[in-house]
């Protein structure tokens, strides 16, 4: 195996080769102390199937900590399909692919939820659903949670606000100036929001036609790497993840940061070099729960229910200003102070446990 796999501290890893489509199917169970593991099934192309099972090893804790912190009853998942090199599969293989995938969540009897990622859209959903009961995301009209975007876009407001707050003693946004870069189907309504609230904002992507949007909402556009340096109250990145490390935090001139993109920062260093920097950074993975935070309302008794689901997902702002909170009375950094909440949440889950085991 791969020796950069994170510590193998799961609880389980199954990997099953589809009988139909002879795809490498794997899914990664990192925790269930919470409830269930959720996780995204990501469809994507990989040199080799060992590097497909680190992806799911990674992703899978990452999901654990996510959950913890948004305080949802739910654990760490991830699936993986994995394709060979330049495999982009349509028709009869895509369909092979995700049923064999779906069979394969089946046999963890319950214990992983799948729900899409890269690669797997709304339309596949319901072909996984025909072989797993196991499944999340499907349509409101089957009575799914639908799509995630809009929650996650929702979440990521609160937490801009939060942000402000803490750094402003304001959570307004009526004049504030703040950079979104990548206006995908979270950036885009994200953007939306803000413009709403008042905000002036510098938009951009790689994408050209997505300038058609800053000229709707009268924001300003530029590069992803002009708005990556921009003189601006906030940063919002909501494309790719990696995108603060050792050389472009010195040259940063945003106050805060507070994005959906996975993954923002290079290694957990650089959250040490924001702090140096004093931009406050607002930790991804919690500010980016609100599409977990709305698949979470399925399990519910009464079933779905978006009114309970946007609630939910505005908490993340106050779940934020306690994070903030401990980080500044703790002098930890907003990341350090994030892990802290997951692990503790998972520790009494886990003291719980072990105290209905004793009897
Ligand atoms: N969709 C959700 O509910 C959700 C939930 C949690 C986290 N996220 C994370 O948020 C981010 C955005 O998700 P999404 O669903 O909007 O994705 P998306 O694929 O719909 O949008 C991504 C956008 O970023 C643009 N882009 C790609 N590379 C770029 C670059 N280098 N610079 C600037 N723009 C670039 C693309 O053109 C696209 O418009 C991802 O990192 C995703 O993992 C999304």
């Amino acid at each position: 195996m791969d020796p950069l796999l994170p510590p193998l501290d799961h609880e389980e890893l199954y990997v099953r080769r589809g009988p139909r489509s002879g795809l490498p199917t794997i899914v990664a169970v990192h925790s269930t102390v919470l409830g269930p593991a959720l996780g995204g099934c990501r469809m994507w192309s990989y040199d080799d199937p060992t590097l497909a099972a680190r992806d799911a090893l990674r992703l899978s804790r990452a999901m654990t900590y996510k959950a913890a912190c948004a305080d949802q009853p739910l654990g760490g998942g991830k699936g993986v399909i994995a394709l060979p090199p330049g495999v982009r599969p349509t028709g009869r293989l895509r369909r092979d692919a995700l049923l064999d995938f779906g069979e394969t969540v089946e046999q963890l009897g319950g214990r992983y939820v799948t729900a899409e990622d890269v690669g797997v859209g709304s339309r596949d959903m319901p072909v996984i659903a025909e072989t797993t009961r196991s499944v999340t995301g499907l349509a409101t009209s089957r009575g799914g949670s639908g799509d995630p975007s809009p929650f996650t876009a929702l979440g990521i407001e609160a937490a801009i606000r939060t942000t402000c707050a803490e750094l402003f003693g304001t959570g307004s946004l009526e004049g504030r100036t703040i950079a979104v870069i990548g206006l995908g189907n979270v950036g885009s309504r994200l953007a939306r929001r803000l413009a709403r609230a008042g905000a002036r904002l510098l938009l951009a992507d790689v994408e050209p036609s997505k300038r058609a949007l800053a000229e709707r909402l009268g924001a300003s556009w530029t590069t992803p790497g002009r708005a990556l340096t921009a003189r601006v109250d906030l940063l919002a990145p909501c494309a790719l993840g990696g995108i603060l490390d050792e050389t472009t935090v010195p040259r940063l001139r945003c106050r805060g940061i507070a994005g959906a993109a996975n993954n923002q920062l290079a290694n957990d260093a650089v959250a040490a070099l924001l702090a140096a920097r004093g931009i406050l950074w607002a930790p991804d993975f919690v500010i980016n729960a609100g599409g977990i935070v709305n698949i979470a309302v399925e399990f519910e008794p009464g079933g779905y229910d978006a009114a309970i689901a946007r609630r939910r997902v505005r908490a993340i702002g106050g779940t934020l200003a306690e994070i903030f909170a401990a980080a500044r009375e703790r002098r930890i950094t907003p990341l350090a102070a994030a892990v802290e909440r997951g692990e503790l949440r998972l520790a009494a889950a886990q003291a719980g446990r072990a105290a209905v085991a004793r009897g």
